[in-house]
């Protein structure tokens, strides 16, 4: 039997890990990966607050414990004093990944513009790739319309399991093979 596919969702919020709202962020990943995934696989979920070492942590223990090929963040990217997910990713991460926050910040300009104020960013460590997303819910699918695309070819590209898109929601693209459906 081949391993399940293992993607982390990490909701970073002062106030949804105290229970003060209830989380949003991290049910709309994964309910925006259902949607868009054809590969069975299966979540590995975080709520916890915003601070820099535990987030590293979390990331670190996702990507080499948890054997997490993606790890998607929500929350934190701003520039709050407590807003440190994008210095938590850096801390962990071997290569950044810098075209992630550049089209998400474009794509997301389209809707709101304090867009850039989100500092999100992305970076690979081994074989795991890091996806900052902002806080607010509405964010997810915005941001992972733009991303999601080329995600498939990355996680390739650093030897983790082939992912499947449902192309009626997201058309994985991969250089040299023709699109399917
Ligand atoms: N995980 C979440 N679930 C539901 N709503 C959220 C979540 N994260 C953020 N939001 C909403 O988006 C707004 C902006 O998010 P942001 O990440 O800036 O929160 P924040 O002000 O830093 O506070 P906190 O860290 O306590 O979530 C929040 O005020 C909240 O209304
Ligand atoms: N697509 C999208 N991007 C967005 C937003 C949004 O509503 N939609 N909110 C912006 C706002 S208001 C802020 S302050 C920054 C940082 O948010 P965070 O600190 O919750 O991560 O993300 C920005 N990026």
């Amino acid at each position: 039997m081949s391993t399940p596919i293992r993607i982390g969702i990490v909701t970073v919020s002062d106030r949804a890990s105290a229970g003060i709202y209830e989380d949003e962020g991290g049910p709309a990943i994964k309910a925006y990966l259902d949607r868009a995934l054809a590969s069975s696989w299966a979540a590995v979920a975080r709520v916890i607050p915003d601070d820099r070492a535990l987030i590293a942590r979390t990331l670190t223990a996702l990507a080499d414990d948890e054997g997490c090929c993606l790890i998607v963040t929500t929350g934190g990217t701003g520039p709050a004093p407590r807003d440190v997910t994008p210095e938590a990713t850096e801390d962990v991460i071997d290569k950044p990944m810098p075209g992630f926050g550049e089209l998400m910040r474009q794509v997301s300009l389209q809707k709101v513009p304090t867009a850039i104020l989100s500092r999100q960013t992305a970076g690979i460590r081994g074989k795991s790739l890091i996806v900052n997303l902002p806080g607010r819910p509405r964010a997810i699918a915005e941001c992972l319309d733009a991303v999601m695309p080329a995600i498939p070819y990355c996680i390739d590209l650093i030897e983790g399991p082939y992912l499947e898109t449902d192309p009626a929601v997201i058309v994985a693209f991969r250089p040299g093979q023709k699109a399917k459906g």
